[in-house]
């Protein structure tokens, strides 16, 4: 049985298509990079894995049941944009995740399990690269620092999937070269299977053990809603070739280009 299982999902939102049969098998482990044009259902595929959004049609399974309808300690997600809280230390902010699980109703921990989580919290915050920021606030970190507590925030609960939405889109090159690096590491200690959202095909091709493309293949110029996008390529990244990366790219503008139209 497949870890996550997707058939024939589709989502539609009022009159709008936007996803249309979706199909995909993916192990635990994998390292999935979503790439398509702006509008093609990425993130709305993202939000219905972590069970903020219900699918329209369709089937979504993770080890054979259903997904829970709503998020949960399995999946834990980045954003583009820093979701860190901005009153809470560095530390505080990767510990109140545990807190709140262990504690939800006073969201605190006190004496051995306050000290068992606290250790947890600084090995995480080490694996990030925090360590001398821990008693910092949100706003005395720089974009790739706030990025990189936003992915300790989200790991310290052990997720079984982590989604990433263009976690480094707001990065200078320099950091996101270094946040690849952190990403790669983190998944190869922790096991967890990884969903990520790209507009960086070169990103994608990197960072991945395999590439979804979303596009859309049908378009009607007189109702551009009626037609969604689906996977057009998924496929292995290590067998991926320099033409197929040509073609990928090539697609996905002439996509971009009818979206804009
Ligand atoms: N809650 C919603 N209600 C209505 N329409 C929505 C909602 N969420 C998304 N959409 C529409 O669904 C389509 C896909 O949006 P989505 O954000 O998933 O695309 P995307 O591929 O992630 O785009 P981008 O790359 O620009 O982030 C868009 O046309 C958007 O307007």
């Amino acid at each position: 049985m497949s870890f996550i299982t997707v058939s024939n999902l589709w989502k539609e939102y009022g009159g709008q298509v936007v996803l249309e049969n979706l199909n995909l098998e993916v192990q635990q482990g994998e390292f999935c990079t979503l790439v398509g044009a702006s509008g093609c259902g990425k993130s709305t595929f993202l939000k219905m894995l972590l069970g903020q959004e219900t699918q329209s049609r369709g089937e979504l399974l993770l080890e054979g049941k259903p997904f829970p309808g709503e998020p949960d300690r399995n999946r834990g997600i980045v954003f583009q944009r820093y979701s860190v809280f901005p009153h809470l230390t560095v530390r505080q902010n990767v510990l109140m995740g545990l807190e709140l699980e262990q504690k939800p109703r006073l969201g605190k921990l006190f004496g051995s399990a306050r000290r068992a989580a606290l250790e947890k919290v600084d090995a995480m915050l080490v694996s990030v690269g925090l360590e001398g920021s821990a008693d910092k606030w949100p706003h005395e970190l720089s974009g790739g620092m706030q990025q990189r507590l936003a992915i300790a925030q989200s790991l310290i609960m052990r997720p079984r999937v982590v989604l990433l939405d263009e976690p480094f889109g707001a990065l200078d090159p320099g950091i996101r070269k270094d946040m690849h690096d952190l990403l790669l590491k983190l998944w190869r200690e922790t096991g967890t299977t990884i969903f990520m959202v790209t507009h960086d095909l070169k990103e994608g091709f990197y960072l991945g053990t395999r590439l979804l493309v979303f596009d859309k293949v049908r378009h009607d110029p007189h109702d551009p809603q009626a037609f969604g996008a689906t996977i057009t390529y998924d496929l292995p990244i290590a067998r991926a070739d320099s033409k197929l990366f040509e073609d990928i790219k090539d697609s996905v503008a002439q996509t971009a280009r009818h979206q804009a139209a």
